[in-house]
């Protein structure tokens, strides 16, 4: 087929779009025995000849029509999808074109601007957004986007007129746009508080999706499995002589060992199982002053053990207490709710919870959205302790009264920064005005974060006792020195050709591949399968199965490459990705210190290497140079020189505000030591530069 017809094709609007799944074993590659086949009977398609990414491209990509061989129920699946909130739009697609392995011309209009139609789209579903790569997040729960409430930096843009009226989810009246994502089962609730029929009439008032009916497998039950862990890396030890730094008043010194913690046998022998046996710098620090029951916002490199930091104090005090989850309650009343953006983010910290919790009685349920509804509260009736959640099945199941939010005394958002933005920020403000969620005086807040950007900590005063303390471990903000990172001068039109020269060069090792759009996730992803690279991907437009099997087969090595976007560069704790590649540079320093701290963690080594495309990465240039500069990198020579012709009076070091705050907004430092205790009022720079 030509470009022509491709094209002709997917401008045709209300065009079905179909996601390509990219698993290994359903694509045939060819010569070295592996084999991908498409989906069923579409398979043919795909297999061999020069055709075969003619029929990527269309049906992959275009329509869902094109897969006239696919059973009926896929195919109609898909096409509800795509009506839910997919990419079926014809016009997104427009100009998408390749040839001879280039983006065509009319490309630069095609996947180029591709990230701006998701904005486009990105607005009818969330108001005020400002970042490109927060379509992802904002596509993973079926939640309520509103503008305003924390003051956008862009204007809210109507969902209406756009001409694509099936994206439109302005049904509340309100004037603003709630909508449920892929796949979301619609939740029609009673109405009678008015939270939540605000929230009702963004979700419920406009189309409704298919039913959602994916019940995640369980996850193995056997203790091996339950503790399996891997090891920490040769720099460990080094995270003692990260600068610590304590803002705010009559904090709990720091602890040494977990024994200091004084923590119960169970949750000990736990710890030992789990192969914890130091603590790590913001453990040091977040445990006592947790025990101690006080408010945190705590800000330390990414794979640097937050997850252990909040877990362990809440689990011993939910021990120390008593609790015992029952499932003869009528209405589960958890003492702990622990939100994060991401399913599988959430999903992980669940598996911590329920590692650490192993043997006592307190119990660890998790909800996200993509799942069946009915799932979820089945989950919970069986006795809830410890919810983990992501916002919208959260606000979903507190709306239909499942769970009562009276007895909650911890609340802990992680990737605190992403859950107070723009992007969730109204639905944790909604959480806590939820009735019978007790007031920020009466329960104890815990926000956790790598990067914590000024506004975002002034924002989160509304959330935390005035007395809350502020841990700072390293540079707030600063990347993982642990990865060694690179920055290329890539131009868009050879990104391909170097991502596969770098890939074969990489071999087996675990890479995630980062990418700014869904659909150029799926486009990539079959590019490199295409070339015989393994390869699988993660985004908001994959139902929650094929996103739980593509993180499965990249965790177990079976796809060494995944292709993601945003959705997967928080949090994500996966074993041995030495390689994280930024096919395309993220619109924010912060989303690019996460997405590089998936690699080298806990102590491990690993590398970064990011394209940088002077077209449309100018912005990040100055940013760029600082975060390098800090991590004690190379910085290259035409870096700084665009830094410094894009030179900004006063920069702050972030696209959104100032990712660089060093220290606690309120500025009321009280102790600054080191993670080994220097008694030290003042930075020891002997310390600052040798905490690599
Ligand atoms: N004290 C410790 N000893 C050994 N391993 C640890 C310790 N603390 C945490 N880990 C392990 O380190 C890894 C990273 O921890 P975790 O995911 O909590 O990091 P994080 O700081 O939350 O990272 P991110 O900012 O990317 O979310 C996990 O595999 C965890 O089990």
């Amino acid at each position: 087929m030509g470009d022509e017809d491709w094209e002709a094709e997917i401008t045709k609007p209300h065009v079905s779009s179909y996601v390509p799944v990219f698993e290994k074993d359903k694509y045939s590659s060819g010569a070295n025995g592996d084999t991908f086949n498409r989906t069923s009977a579409s398979s043919s398609e795909m297999e061999d000849g020069p055709s075969r990414k003619d029929h990527f491209m269309r049906s992959g990509f275009a329509s869902g029509r094109s897969l006239g061989n696919r059973d009926a129920g896929q195919s109609n699946k898909r096409e509800n999808t795509s009506i839910m909130g997919g990419f079926g739009s014809g016009k997104s697609f427009g100009n998408r074109g390749f040839s001879n392995n280039k983006f065509e011309e009319g490309d630069s209009s095609g996947f180029w601007k591709e990230s701006n139609n998701d904005c486009e789209d990105n607005q009818t579903w969330s108001r005020g957004f400002s970042k490109r790569g927060d379509n992802e997040y904002d596509q993973d729960e079926g939640v309520q986007r509103t503008s305003g409430l924390f003051g956008s930096r862009r204007p809210a843009v109507s969902g209406a007129g756009h001409g694509d009226s099936y994206q439109c989810r302005s049904g509340s009246g309100s004037g603003r746009g709630g909508y449920k994502g892929l796949n979301e089962e619609v939740i029609t609730g009673s109405g009678k508080n008015s939270w939540k029929s605000e929230a009702e009439g963004g979700e419920s008032g406009d189309i409704q999706g298919p039913k959602v009916t994916y019940i995640p497998p369980p996850p193995p039950e056997d203790e091996d499995s339950i503790f399996a862990h891997y090891q920490t890396g040769i720099n460990f030890d080094k995270y003692d002589t990260i600068l610590v730094e304590v803002s705010g008043h009559d904090a709990p010194p720091a602890i040494l060992t977990f024994e200091e913690a004084n923590l119960c046998q169970t949750l000990n022998n736990n710890i030992a199982k789990a192969g914890y046996t130091k603590l790590t710098p913001v453990q040091k620090y977040s445990i006592p002053i947790i025990l101690a029951g006080r408010d945190l916002m705590a800000c330390a490199q990414t794979g640097s053990g937050k997850t252990a930091a909040f877990l362990l104090p809440i689990l011993a005090h939910l021990m120390r207490d008593g609790i015992t989850a029952s499932r003869f309650k009528e209405l589960q009343e958890p003492e702990c709710i622990i939100v994060a953006p991401t399913r599988e983010l959430i999903n992980q910290i669940y598996l911590e919870a329920r590692k650490f919790s192993f043997g006592t009685c307190v119990r660890a349920v998790v909800i996200y959205g993509g799942t069946q509804l009915g799932h979820s509260i089945r989950q919970i009736v069986q006795g809830c302790n410890v919810l983990c959640a992501t916002p919208g099945r959260l606000m979903d199941i507190i709306g239909k009264e499942k769970i009562g939010l009276k007895q909650v005394k911890y609340l802990v958002l992680d990737e605190a920064d992403r859950m107070l933005d723009m992007g969730f920020g109204p639905e944790m403000k909604k959480l806590i005005s939820c009735p019978g969620m007790p007031s920020k005086e009466q329960r104890q807040t815990l926000l956790f974060s790598a990067t914590f950007p000024e506004e975002i900590q002034r924002l989160a005063g509304e959330f935390l006792k005035t007395n809350y303390l502020f841990v700072a471990v390293g540079q707030v903000g600063g990347a993982c020195r642990d990865v060694q990172q690179t920055v290329l001068q890539v131009g868009q039109y050879s990104k391909r050709e170097k991502l596969v020269e770098i890939l074969r060069s990489i071999g087996d090792e675990r890479t995630m591949v980062f990418v700014e759009t869904k659909k150029k996730a799926d486009f990539i992803a079959t590019f490199l399968c295409q070339e015989k690279i393994s390869t699988t991907s993660i985004h908001g437009d994959r139902e929650q199965r094929e996103r739980e099997q593509a993180l499965g087969d990249f965790r177990c090595g079976k796809c060494p490459v995944l292709v993601a976007t945003s959705v997967a560069a928080r949090g994500l704790d996966i074993e041995n990705v030495q390689h994280v590649i930024n096919f395309d540079l993220p619109s924010t320093i912060d989303e690019y210190v996460h997405r590089i701290g998936r690699t080298g963690r806990c102590g491990n080594t690993g590398r970064a290497i990011s394209f940088f495309d002077p077209e449309s990465d100018n912005h990040l240039a100055q940013p760029l140079v600082k975060v390098l500069t800090d991590a004690q990198q190379d910085v290259p020579a035409w870096l700084e020189e665009i830094a410094f012709s894009t030179y900004v009076p006063g920069f702050s070091g972030s696209t959104r505000g100032n990712v660089f705050a060093s220290v606690d907004t309120r500025k009321g430092k009280s102790t600054l030591n080191t993670a080994s205790f220097s008694s030290s009022q003042t930075p020891n720079p002997v310390d600052d530069e040798s905490w690599d």
